[in-house]
């Protein structure tokens, strides 16, 4: 029997997440995102409690749940489930009732932690097929920001997950130190992600990350920065052994708040894990399984890159939010030339050492006064703090 069906599973349709506090410039960013042409046939998910004024952009209704915007996307209000409702596209889209849209984008309220709606996708295992969760895109506010932070742990949290920070009402603020102090934060906060500026091309805030719009895979390396983020551990560690003597570092605006360690942002941290030699899939599986059974809750983010023993050519792509933790990707050859495996992790309040240790352990790597994979495999718990 002949079927003319293509083979396999369609492309996943990329899937990007804006967040950003209250009133911080989610949906004048969102508006003028769609207008772009890249973003035309893009489903817009606006949970229940988002004040998005749409009433200027509806122009028909295409069920009750359902609008479609001037820019023609459509837009859909979560009311309950946003499992449902990606399934419910998915369906509507599969069986003809609605265009094929190439892309999601879910604007959270400004209160939402973003971990869940990743979860939502990463961990479903029809979603995590059909949609390629491209990441998180956090505004902030260059107005009220650093005030934001202070008061509220949502908002460092929608920082510290985010691929890209948007940073809007620039123009407001004329104080360039002040501005500086900000961006600061959140390098300090999330040294990987890009800070934009508000006027940034769509394509920078919406297409920099895994996966671009055709589905494929995009800028890989762009995505991971490991750079940005062993650049921000060293000079964090030469600013713990002895000030201001490493070639990066300054006594700016933002240097009291270093050695504050009430504030909220302290405990978040961002550091990279690298290994030389390729990794067998089975030490990679039980080194990840481990790190999210005892450290989940502590895990903002993990992403990487990966050389696998077995297949050291097509490097695996990591992709992780708190206790879940996806594969979605072997890439088709390597980024650059930099073929190390690569893990960046963003976590609260837990220390580089012990995941550190954890790492070397199942890698092999001898430590002193430090058990071995074997013996971390028979007590799982022996590294917990
Ligand atoms: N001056 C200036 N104003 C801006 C900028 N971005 C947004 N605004 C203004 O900030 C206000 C809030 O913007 P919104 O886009 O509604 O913010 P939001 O994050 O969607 O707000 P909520 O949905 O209430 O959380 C509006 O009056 C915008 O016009 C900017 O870059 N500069």
């Amino acid at each position: 029997m002949s079927d003319s069906r293509p083979a396999g599973p369609p492309p996943p349709i990329p899937l990007t997440v804006l967040t950003g506090f209250l009133g911080a410039g989610k949906t004048t960013l969102l508006n003028r995102l769609l207008r772009h042409e890249a973003l035309k046939d893009s489903v817009v998910i606006i949970n229940e409690f988002g004040e998005i004024g749409l009433d200027h952009l509806l122009v028909e209704r295409v069920d009750e749940d359902m609008v479609l915007l001037s820019a023609g996307c459509l837009c859909c209000t979560v009311r309950g489930d946003l499992i449902a409702t990606l399934e419910d596209l998915l369906r509507k889209r599969d069986n003809g009732r609605i265009a094929p849209f190439r892309r999601v984008v879910i604007e959270t309220t400004g209160l939402a932690d973003p971990a869940p709606i990743l979860h939502a996708v990463l961990y479903h295992p029809y979603l995590s097929m059909r949609y390629a969760v491209e990441g998180v895109v956090t505004v902030v506010d260059a107005v009220n920001g650093e005030a934001t932070l202070d008061a509220h742990p949502e908002a460092v949290r929608q920082v510290a997950v985010a691929e890209r920070l948007v940073l809007t009402k620039t123009d407001l603020v004329k104080d360039a130190d002040r501005l500086e102090r900000l961006r600061q934060r959140l390098r300090r906060l999330n040294p990987g992600a890009a800070i934009l500026p508000a006027d940034a091309r769509v394509e920078e805030i919406v297409s920099g990350g895994l996966f671009d719009l055709g589905g494929k895979i995009a800028d890989v390396a762009e995505w991971l920065r490991t750079e940005a983020v062993e650049e921000a551990e060293r000079r964090s560690h030469a600013h713990q052994h002895g000030h201001g003597h490493d070639r990066g570092h300054d006594h700016g605006p933002d240097h009291a708040h270093r050695h504050d360690v009430n504030r909220h942002d302290e405990r978040i941290r961002a550091f990279s894990l690298v290994s030389e030699e390729p990794i067998r899939q089975g030490t990679l599986d039980m080194f990840l399984d481990l790190l999210r059974s005892t450290q989940g809750a502590k895990l903002l983010r993990v992403k990487g890159l990966v050389a696998l023993a077995e297949d050291p050519e097509h490097p695996v792509v990591i992709h992780g939010v708190q206790h879940v933790i996806h594969v979605p990707a072997i890439l088709p050859r390597w980024p650059s030339d930099d073929r190390r495996s690569r893990l960046v992790l963003i976590v609260d309040d837990l220390e580089k050492e012990t995941v550190e240790a954890l790492w070397n352990a199942f890698l092999g790597k001898p430590q002193i006064d430090r058990p071995d994979a074997a013996a971390l495999s028979d007590n799982p718990l022996s590294l917990r703090r």
